[in-house]
């Protein structure tokens, strides 16, 4: 191969590419790691005196209050263990809003007066930490001069060992919040709402005669799809390392249209990673379960199982920190970004969800029996009427400039929230609306219980992939969230428009029980009720088609296109009132959320630009001039030797270069104008000015790339990052 561009280096660098040596122990039992590092509940019985245990137990399960005397025996069973796995440090763990894991590492190590150190772990230290951290994202909820930020320990999320070659560290699990209380992070309102939910579920279970149930809690099992690159590739483009994005490329010969990568064979590079990354969230107690190609090449798919919310944020952030590492370990970089390459597949994490306990398990799961499934279809309702009446805050909580390349293709669901139930539970709906369910469509005919209600098949029907809000026969599956995006954003949302649909239900049904009304009867007229007002939101078609906007804006539907048409949704009179009634945020902590939304907004966009502009100038625009200066050259030499000369070939490279120069200036016009300082003005000159500028350099430049000799092309192409694994 000829040429010396960072390119072709590369390609020679991926060829002499020696994968790095198994790392499963011949003699360990598969499976024999799951749970090692965790401190969990078995770890907990073994270690701690029975009163304490039976107290930690009854905050996790029940919610009660932790008593801070617990505190101190707990911290000191979890420091000797922590210590036999070879912990020096420990860290409280949270997650500020820059979506991103955080933590701040103490030792265990204090020197005791006689020059000798001993290991050191009060309960106050395990409950309470003063990070500062004073440089993450606010709001305006802090001002840096008041620094003081606190970590709080969320005992319902187990503490865990992180290994490092060389020393461990015992993580804790922690809420961020300010000196105020006011929330600075994820996890701090994912409780909040997770209590308000499971408040009004209990009311509901009650009536239906559960009196004495395990608290309801929500459920997650978030899909994580994701791209794998060769680390030579991805090194040669600054691009993918700054923004995780390709803000360049032309569309390759070849795409996803052969369907052939989708659950193909998984290469053996990638299936040797995916081995060692699962062994490690083993470890960790992340309940890794499926793993796929997906559709774009390249692109793959971890599904671990269902948790309850808050564990399965956090584990969602490990899960994340775990495959950027290991990754490299086998000389790849994992792209969590939503849109890596444009025009092929992107990533979702989609949200599943559901709400239970370890008693009744999932509330969203037709039972078998008539009384069962009003108690099921009530709770479909509830999702119904939450959806329908709240699907702006929906697509609020997925809103970011890096998602917003997504939404809307290759899978993705369209921006308009919708719900898909499946033709079965649609058609029961349909017939609830029209009065009592009396038939099941497709499978047979349904049995119809005494009270009115029927057994439903179990099988959900359909799967619908443009659908954002779709029913799987268990749960619900939100299909808008984006892969980089942490799924506490979503999962507060959706629990706190549940805990209004709840809660409105349960007062509803209570106040009718009292007032003597048969309790069947209640629950049908409120059916009945719901899906009247709430069904247009109930949507079983195809979500790309051109109808579809025209349809939904007839049913009164929104499609909030980008981020800067869905933030505004946060601070609505009806959002502020609903998370200050369930106490999930204050009006202070809504402004702010909506602030940083704008904030992060325009940062990622101006980074962006920037990247455009510098590898547009430096190395895109070089390469072009290059290849004009050979094609000159030439025509040049044919002159001299008297051969009649097509200026053809000059024009074909001069007219892109001409349009890439003045793109660049257009570029540079917009990145240098003066828009002021305020939050939304700087994000509508992102949307509305360097965004397109950054387009247009991005299309002279690609029009290059298809010109170009190829040994003088300097960013290795969508051909060789997508194909070469
Ligand atoms: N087949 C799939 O589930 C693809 C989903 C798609 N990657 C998304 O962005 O959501």
């Amino acid at each position: 191969m000829s040429g010396n561009t960072v390119r072709l280096q590369a390609i020679r660098d991926v060829e002499a590419y020696v994968p790095p040596a198994a790392v499963f122990i011949d003699t360990e039992a598969p499976g024999e790691v799951f749970g090692e590092n965790v401190f969990n509940q078995v770890v907990m019985q073994k270690r701690l005196p029975k009163s304490v245990y039976k107290s930690v137990m009854s905050t996790i399960e029940h919610g009660a209050t932790l008593d801070p005397l617990v505190a101190d025996a707990v911290a000191s069973a979890m420091k000797d263990w922590a210590l036999e796995k070879g912990a020096t440090h420990y860290a409280h763990v949270f997650y500020p809003l820059t979506g991103f894991t955080a933590e701040k590492h103490d030792s265990f190590f204090e020197p005791v007066g006689d020059g000798t150190a001993l290991a050191e772990f009060a309960g106050k230290t395990l409950t309470q930490g003063e990070p500062d951290a004073s440089s993450f994202p606010n709001g305006g909820l802090r001002n840096t001069f008041e620094a003081r930020g606190y970590t709080g320990w969320d005992v319902t999320s187990p503490a865990y060992v992180l290994e490092n070659p060389n020393g461990n560290t015992l993580c804790i699990p922690t809420v961020f919040v300010s000196m105020t209380g006011e929330a600075l992070d994820h996890k701090t309102p994912l409780l909040r709402s997770q209590q308000a939910m499971g408040e009004h579920a209990e009311r509901i279970l009650r009536l239906f005669g559960h009196t004495d149930t395990k608290k309801v809690v929500s459920f997650c099992g978030p899909e994580q799809e994701y791209f794998l690159v060769d680390r030579h590739f991805f090194l040669a483009r600054p691009d993918l390392v700054n923004s995780g994005r390709t803000l360049f490329g032309s569309k390759p010969p070849k795409g996803q249209e052969f369907d052939d990568h989708y659950f193909g064979a998984i290469p053996e590079r990638v299936l040797g990673f995916m081995m060692d990354t699962e062994r490690e969230l083993f470890k960790l107690g992340i309940p890794a379960k499926t793993r796929h190609n997906e559709v774009a090449p390249g692109q793959f798919e971890i599904a671990p199982m269902f948790e309850r919310g808050n564990i399965a944020a956090d584990h969602q952030q490990l899960l994340m920190t775990t495959f950027k590492t290991i990754a490299k370990k086998h000389g790849m970089e994992c792209l969590f970004h939503e849109k890596p390459f444009q025009g092929v597949n992107g990533s979702g994490k989609h949200v599943n969800f559901s709400l239970g306990n370890s008693e009744l398990g999932s509330l969203l799961v037709p039972g078998d029996n008539p009384h069962d499934n009003a108690q099921f279809l009530v709770f479909c309702a509830a999702v119904i009427r939450a959806v329908h009446k709240y699907a702006g805050l929906l697509r609020a909580s997925v809103a970011s400039a890096t998602n917003d390349h997504r939404l809307g293709a290759n899978e993705a669901p369209p921006a308009i929230i919708s719900i898909f139930l499946g033709d079965q539970l649609a058609d029961i709906f349909e017939q609830i609306a029209k009065g009592p369910a009396t038939s099941s469509k497709g499978k047979g005919s349904m049995t119809i219980g005494v009270d009115t209600l029927p057994v439903l098949p179990t099988d959900p029907g359909d799967r619908n992939r443009t659908s954002p809000f779709a029913f799987t026969g268990n749960r619900f599956e939100f299909r808008a969230p984006g892969s980089m995006q942490t799924v506490s954003g979503p999962m507060v949302t959706i629990n706190t428009i549940m805990a209004d649909s709840l809660d409105y239900i349960a007062t509803k049904l209570e106040a009718d029980v009292a007032a003597g009304t048969d309790f069947d009867e209640a629950v049908q007229t409120l059916l009945t009720e719901i899906i009247t007002e709430h069904g247009a939101v109930v949507f079983n078609g195809d979500g790309y088609a051109d109808a579809w906007p025209i349809e939904a804006e007839k049913r009164g539907l929104a499609n909030l296109k980008t981020t800067l048409d869905a933030l505004p949704e946060l601070i609505t009179p009806a959002a502020l009132e609903l998370f200050e009634k369930y106490k999930v945020f204050n009006h202070r902590e809504m402004h702010s959320r909506y602030e940083i939304g704008l904030e992060q907004y325009t940062l990622t966009i101006a980074v962006e630009a920037k990247l455009t502009l510098e590898i547009g100038a430096t190395v895109v625009l070089p390469a072009a001039v290059r290849h004009q200066t050979e094609v000159a050259t030439n025509i040049a030499a044919l002159k001299a030797a008297g051969v009649e000369v097509d200026l053809a070939p000059l024009e074909e490279v001069s007219t892109p270069i001409a349009a890439l120069r003045s793109a660049l200036a257009g570029l540079r016009t917009a990145l240098a104008a003066d828009v002021g300082h305020e939050a939304l003005a700087e994000a509508e000159h992102a949307r509305s000015a360097l965004l397109p500028a950054m387009a247009e350099v991005r299309a002279a430049a690609d029009a290059l790339e298809e010109i170009v000799s190829d040994d003088l092309w300097p960013l290795p192409t969508y051909q060789e990052m997508l194909f070469v694994l």
